[in-house]
């Protein structure tokens, strides 16, 4: 493909107008650039749309060729079904319009499934929010998309996660946490607590484990979180969520550790973004 669009490029007589980069597109740094137009293979959607409008590149626009259901995740608003953590991340620093649907049957050989045209355009303004804990903050949220925020925030795997994350980054520690509701010995239904006990031992007490706990619930029930799913909820509402984790000294970081395929994406924009000094995934 590469030598019959150089061929055709020296015919027409725009060849030094032509410069054909063969590589592979996620491991490979973007020139400067304004548009995009790209039938990309689906398998690396995820990433590649990270790698675009979470890099560096200031671009108009991405008109792509995406396969259908991977088009309405990225279209989707709260509360549709499709709804999810990769239409979050997207919709924080992109606005993605839908062109058209592309019936399988109008390719041949006919592939398996149906495509979808959008078109993807960064943001004008982005919110005032580090990046790299947004990221992480929609992690935890969305590990369990059909879970109410109580519940995931309830993990004692989270919860000590974000103890030991609040007591290195946190200004005061101490002040963190009031003698207010200690419930040591508290029992946890959580699935994964299994494995985490050395972990808290090492780091925190069960006692400042349970008063750790009781303010991540106060902040949830202080604006009526606790009950909510994040698959409901808006961008506007999870920032809002996130500056008050923040104001009483809780923060997240980013693991980077892919299961699933939103992951993935966000990990391996992630190590392009640490390669080349990219603001954030
Ligand atoms: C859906 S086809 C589109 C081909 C052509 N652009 C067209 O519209 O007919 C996707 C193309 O991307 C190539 N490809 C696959 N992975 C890639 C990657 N990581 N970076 C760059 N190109 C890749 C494939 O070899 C394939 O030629």
């Amino acid at each position: 493909m590469v030598e019959i669009l150089n061929r055709r490029a020296a015919d027409s007589g725009f060849h030094d107008r032509l410069n054909v980069i063969s590589k592979d597109a996620l491991k490979t740094e973007f020139p400067q650039f304004d548009l995009v137009v790209a039938n990309i293979p689906y398998g690396i959607s995820s990433p590649l749309v990270a790698k675009l409008v979470y890099g560096t590149k200031s671009f108009r626009s991405a008109t792509l060729l995406l396969q259908k259901e991977f088009a309405r995740r990225l279209l989707a608003s709260p509360g549709d079904s499709e709804f999810n953590r990769l239409a979050v991340n997207v919709k924080l620093v992109a606005d993605v319009e839908f062109v058209m649907d592309v019936s399988k049957r109008d390719f041949l050989p006919c592939p398996k499934v149906d495509s979808s045209v959008v078109i993807i355009r960064p943001k004008a303004e982005i919110p005032d929010v580090n990046l790299d804990e947004w990221r992480a903050f929609t992690r935890t949220c969305f590990s369990k998309k059909n879970k109410t925020l109580g519940a995931t925030f309830k993990q004692k795997k989270k919860v000590i996660e974000l103890l030991r994350l609040s007591k290195q980054k946190g200004p005061n520690t101490e002040n963190f946490v009031s003698d207010d509701g200690c419930h040591s010995g508290e029992d946890d239904d959580d699935e994964e607590a299994s494995g985490v006990d050395d972990l808290c031992s090492s780091s925190c007490s069960e006692m400042e484990m349970s008063l750790f706990k009781e303010k991540i619930t106060q902040v949830l029930k202080s604006a009526a979180f606790e009950d909510k799913r994040p698959c409901k909820l808006s961008n506007e509402e999870l920032l809002h969520l996130l500056s008050l984790f923040n104001q009483v000294g809780i923060y997240f970081h980013d693991k980077t550790v892919p299961n699933n395929a939103d992951d993935a994406a966000a990990a391996a924009a992630a190590a392009y973004s640490s390669q080349q000094q990219f603001p954030f995934v």
